[in-house]
């Protein structure tokens, strides 16, 4: 007998959280869930499907990419398109949005910023990686849908979440009323609620960038890392180091045991790497609704006015007293302490 709420009647429940959406958001979390479950199974059986490997194939970000990149791709626009809540879709693997031409009279009124595989460099040597969403409504509703409309700051999400695709499958999302965890069941093909009004520890012990670049960093990730190594009971430091190399799963894991993920400018990606639109606004709300903290080292991610589909950004995410802790460093490191 199955005890837990699925996603579809946790939404039924929560229509409360969409009092303008009149259950087409609803339909469009659902959709999501279902190519989810999709890209689950394929993941799930990559070393037997021949899913693993390149694509042979370059996407606008000049990166090669993989299989799964663009299957998992795939399966997120056709669910998107089919779903007919979605006016355009602005993904990773594409240069240009995509705008799905109304299946009726009424124009659907949603946008959906997708990475549709992170953690690409994960996917042959079996280690977690996921998929990440950020939902907007259209601001002005006749007419087509513009690049306007897509480029909206973080804080007018109006839903936002990803996917892991890990020893379980979890679905974890917000609408600004909280983060809620929902794990796949595959025996029953849903979604059930297993992790409600989930909450990031306001400290941690765990601190997750990529070291490699260490000779590249500002001064302050510098000075904030060895803050970290240090030696001090009172702070339970040092702090353990962790890092996986997909955005979500390291996010996920600071989400339940608390810590900060750092990704600043380096050499190679002098605006940071992480795109402000489909990997750092979802996130950075699912960590403030969580009540974190999500910065670029000067003011909150989802204040960041985007420039472009795949505009970059750096960022620095996770409990707020280890956020709060970097911004310190930095300041007293600006004002010349
Ligand atoms: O290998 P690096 O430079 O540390 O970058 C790792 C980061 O790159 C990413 O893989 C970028 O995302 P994609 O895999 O979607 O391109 C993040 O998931 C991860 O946090
Ligand atoms: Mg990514
Ligand atoms: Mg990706």
């Amino acid at each position: 007998m199955n005890t837990f709420l699925t996603l579809g009647q946790f939404i039924v429940e929560n229509q409360k959280d969409f009092p303008y959406a009149k259950g087409e958001l609803s339909r469009l979390l659902a959709d999501i869930g279902i190519a989810a479950k999709i890209v689950h199974k394929k993941v799930n059986k990559a070393g037997l499907v021949a899913i693993f490997g390149d694509a042979g194939s370059i996407n606008i970000q000049g990166e090669g990419q993989k299989k799964l990149d663009v299957f998992a791709d795939e399966q997120f626009i056709q669910a998107l398109t089919s779903g007919g809540e979605c006016c355009v879709v602005a993904s990773e693997e594409h240069e240009e949005a995509i705008y799905i031409p109304a299946k009726n009279a009424s124009q659907a009124k949603y946008i959906v910023c997708i990475d549709p595989l992170d953690g690409s460099s994960n996917i042959d040597v079996n280690v977690s990686v996921g998929t990440i969403f950020s939902i907007y409504r259209r601001q002005v509703q006749e007419g087509v849908a513009r690049l306007a409309d897509i480029l909206q700051t973080g804080d007018q999400q109006v839903a936002a979440g990803y996917i892991i695709y890990g020893s379980s499958t979890m679905l974890v999302y917000t609408t600004g009323n909280g983060v809620n965890g929902f794990t796949l069941d595959p025996s029953i093909g849903e979604f059930c609620l297993s992790h409600p009004k989930m909450q990031i520890p306001t400290t941690g012990t765990i601190y997750s960038i990529n070291e490699g670049n260490y000779s590249k960093f500002p001064e302050a990730v510098k000075k904030y890392i060895k803050y970290c190594q240090e030696v001090d009971e009172a702070t339970n430091r040092p702090y353990a180091a962790r890092y996986i190399g997909s955005m979500v799963a390291d996010v996920h894991r600071n989400l339940i045991q608390g810590g900060i993920f750092l990704y600043p400018s380096t050499l190679s990606y002098p605006q940071g790497k992480l795109r402000l639109l489909y990997e750092c606004n979802p996130l950075a709300w699912i960590m403030e609704q969580a009540g974190g903290r999500a910065t670029d080292g000067k003011q909150r991610i989802l204040s960041l006015k985007p420039s472009s589909l795949h505009a970059r950004t750096p960022i620095f995410l996770g409990s707020k007293d280890m956020v709060a802790q970097f911004e310190k460093i930095a300041q007293q490191l600006e004002d010349g302490e």
